[in-house]
């Protein structure tokens, strides 16, 4: 399976690289292949360090203006002309979408795939890794408009919610 990831460039304490470094274990053990956005930074290089120790494959894409900063050793690197292209690269990769602990970035990947679900443009699986609690609010945010009629569409045929990294597995069924 290619599962792309979004998640924070920044390198983050324990409470949230313990489990992203877990997830990526898993990942790799399974024997899937990492879509990401092909960056060394933070959690984004812990992630691709851990896949590729565990065995899985790795698939970057990257704007061209990154390309310096890209992660050294994917197995494949692919170069995008702008963010808007790049982001539509990794959807186009991507049999399922997992969402790490992640600030701005990671916000507008989830939000843009989410909204292309909505629009009946994207169906793959959009799953978040909710550590820590992290997305509680986005959590209720959603409901919210789920509950009082913002959505089309039932709020888990969009995105769902896993706690631990193995029932992000569970729910791919990966
Ligand atoms: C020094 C520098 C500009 C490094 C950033 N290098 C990056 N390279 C590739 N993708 C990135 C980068 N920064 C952010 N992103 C994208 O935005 C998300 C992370 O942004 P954030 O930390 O959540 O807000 C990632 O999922 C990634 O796809």
């Amino acid at each position: 399976m290619n599962i792309c990831v979004f998640c924070s460039a920044y390198s983050l304490d324990d409470r949230y690289s313990a489990p992203a470094a877990e997830f990526a274990r898993l990942l790799g053990e399974g024997g899937h292949t990492l879509v990401w956005g092909g960056s060394n930074a933070g959690l984004m290089g812990l992630l691709a360090d851990e896949v590729k120790a565990a065995g899985g494959r790795l698939v970057g894409v990257m704007v061209e203006m990154l390309k310096h900063k890209g992660y050294v050793g994917a197995d494949e690197l692919v170069v995008t002309r702008d963010l808007a292209e790049r982001k539509a690269e990794l959807a186009a990769r991507a049999d399922a979408i997992v969402v790490l602990v992640g600030g701005m970035g990671t916000m507008d990947e989830v939000t843009e795939v989410v909204e292309l679900k909505k629009h009946g443009m994207f169906d793959k699986p959009v799953v978040v890794l909710d550590t820590e609690g992290f997305y509680s609010g986005l959590r209720t945010q959603l409901e919210r408009m789920d509950a009082e009629g913002f959505l089309p569409r039932p709020l888990t045929e969009l995105i769902t919610f896993a706690d631990t990294p193995a029932e992000v597995f569970a729910q791919l069924k990966a």
